[in-house]
């Protein structure tokens, strides 16, 4: 086989294709980690695989010899037209070309793909409405370092107290940015998102309101963003109807539960 760093050159010269690094195009060019994202997935023969932005198809062929079906969505024109015509042997390809923030997903039972790091957290949410088995996904470290932070660490963020309820998240590899054509500023991680549940509405936005002031105590985040929670409730009246001890804790040292049944008591009140 011709080594993948090669092989991607050569495509992308063929094609005139310079690369776009405001959608995130950096190609993956290293076989072994290829591989490793190919044997995590765990294909079998009735899968239906959803790829995010399958560029030239470096994982989509392997993808499609393995699995039932592969669903690729890319947004770049001219990339797809080079993924048609390596995909021209491959009847179980059904490949979308659009954004895929704006599409709606087709059936699928997991997600493969080296994602546009731009999209990373809206592309999160938007997968987690589905039902899925799980998604082996290529994300930047340090979103990925977010997205498992703990409560009191610098990394702690609302997409972390969102994604301990909505998801298991396990990092299975490290990958330098040398494993990529052009190599991106930062490293990645391959890892595995399980989904778990939903989170509600009140919740996300008791988050949105708390995390807008991540070193204040908890009662003074909430009355200063409580717009984002309620428009019609007194925020000062409301607060003391709280657990004052949750109140008293900066935000970034609330755990996700603590976070819940501050929301709790919130929707108690406010409906
Ligand atoms: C990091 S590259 C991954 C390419 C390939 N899967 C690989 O591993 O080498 C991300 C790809 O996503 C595409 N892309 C960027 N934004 C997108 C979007 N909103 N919807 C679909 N594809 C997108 C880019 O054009 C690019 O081909």
């Amino acid at each position: 086989m011709k080594n993948l760093a090669t092989e991607t050159k050569k495509i992308l010269k063929d094609y005139n294709i310079r690369l776009n690094k405001r959608l995130g195009q950096h190609y993956l060019i290293d076989d072994s980690k290829r591989q490793k994202i190919l044997s995590y997935a765990d294909l079998k023969d009735d899968d239906t695989i959803l790829e995010i932005g399958p560029g030239i198809g470096t994982l989509t062929i392997p993808l499609a010899s393995r699995a039932g079906k592969v669903i690729a969505i890319e947004k770049d024109k001219r990339i797809a037209t080079i993924l048609k015509d390596r995909l021209k042997d491959y009847e179980n390809v059904e490949l979308i070309i659009g954004d895929a923030l704006k599409i709606d997903f087709p059936y699928f039972n997991k997600i493969v793909s080296n994602l546009p790091y731009k999209i990373s957290s809206p592309i999160t949410f938007k997968l987690l409405e589905y039902d899925f088995d799980f998604g082996i996904l290529m994300y930047q470290r340090e979103f990925a370092e977010r997205m498992i932070a703990k409560p009191g660490t610098k990394d702690y963020s609302r997409l972390s107290v969102a994604l301990y309820f909505m998801a298991d998240i396990e990092i299975l590899d490290y990958v330098p940015r040398s494993a990529f054509l052009p190599p991106p500023k930062v490293d990645s991680v391959i890892l595995k998102l399980t989904p778990k549940g939903k989170i509600n509405g009140i919740f996300e936005r008791t988050c949105r309101a708390l995390f807008q002031h991540k070193r204040k105590k908890a009662r003074n985040a909430l009355i200063e963003s409580f717009h984002e929670i309620s428009a019609d409730a007194d925020p000062r009246k409301i607060v003391e109807l709280i657990d004052p001890r949750l109140l008293e804790k900066r935000v970034f040292t609330l755990t996700a539960e603590e976070i819940l049944k501050i929301s709790n008591e919130l929707k108690r009140v406010i409906s």
